[in-house]
């Protein structure tokens, strides 16, 4: 096992998706997945591995956060093999463009986080992207179901509560669609050790308006996201 995954080597498939809540990780797996087991619970965040389609697939939980979320990219990535990861998450609109439950491609991640000031000296705004072949592939799987996506730039926050919505504002300005918690990691790492990474997103709540989906339906209800993830992730 890693520091942070309980799994065995080979216990995990190359290719993996990642949704925040580890409960959204049992209900993909318990949904989607053909004899889905269960290779890490430490620390809660559970990861299962099974079949869609006849191909392996896992899903496993990355916690809120780009913090959390780097640890488990890291270590899917290094030390169990991981070239793929999609990231399935909720996220709040910034424009009224959009409305609760949309689903979101997101091409690229402004973030207001200090990883990468860190990792650049403070000398560059590197900008985290989406791997293009997934991203294109993600907008096709989507046509052919039927599923509108809106494709574009988010904000990955370090803080889920903010002081400054007039930021907000200035960023839906320059076409930012939504802002949720962890992609700009995400595709940072994907990134530096040469994987490939994409961020599907369900809009949960509408910043602009104040609709709000539960907690239940975050958990469980954003299918339409999981199966273009999961054609995504195995064409
Ligand atoms: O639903 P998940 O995937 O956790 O994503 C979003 O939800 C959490 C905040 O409620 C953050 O992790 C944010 O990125
Ligand atoms: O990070 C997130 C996720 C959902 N909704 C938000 O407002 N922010």
């Amino acid at each position: 096992m890693s520091t942070h995954i309980g799994a065995k080597p080979g216990e995990i498939a190359e290719r993996v998706l990642m949704p925040g809540d580890p409960l959204r990780a049992k209900w993909i797996a318990e949904t989607y997945l053909e004899d889905a087991k269960c290779y890490s619970t430490v620390r809660g965040m559970l990861g299962f591995t099974g079949r869609y389609q006849g191909v392996e697939v896992s899903v496993q939980g990355s916690g809120m956060g780009m913090p959390s979320a780097s640890i488990y990219a890291h270590e899917l990535i290094n030390e169990y093999g991981v070239k793929t990861l999609i990231r399935v998450g909720s996220c709040g609109a910034l424009t009224e463009e959009l409305k609760l439950r949309d689903v979101i491609a997101a091409s690229g991640s402004s973030t207001d986080s200090n990883m990468n000031r860190m990792r650049f000296d403070g000398l560059i705004d590197y900008a985290p992207v989406a791997d293009f072949g997934l991203l294109r592939t993600s907008v096709d799987v989507a046509e052919r179901r039927g599923i509108p996506v809106r494709v574009g730039p988010i904000l990955a926050a370090d803080a889920f509560y903010t002081d400054r919505p007039d930021l907000y504002d200035t960023l839906a300005d320059y076409g930012v669609l939504a802002v949720e918690m962890e992609s700009a990691a995400l595709y940072t790492i994907a990134a530096r050790f040469r994987c490939r990474a994409l961020t599907l997103l369900t809009v949960s709540d509408h910043i602009k308006t104040g609709e709000k989906t539960t907690a239940q339906e975050r958990e469980q209800t954003f299918g339409q996201m999981v199966e273009i993830a999961l054609d995504t992730a195995i064409a």
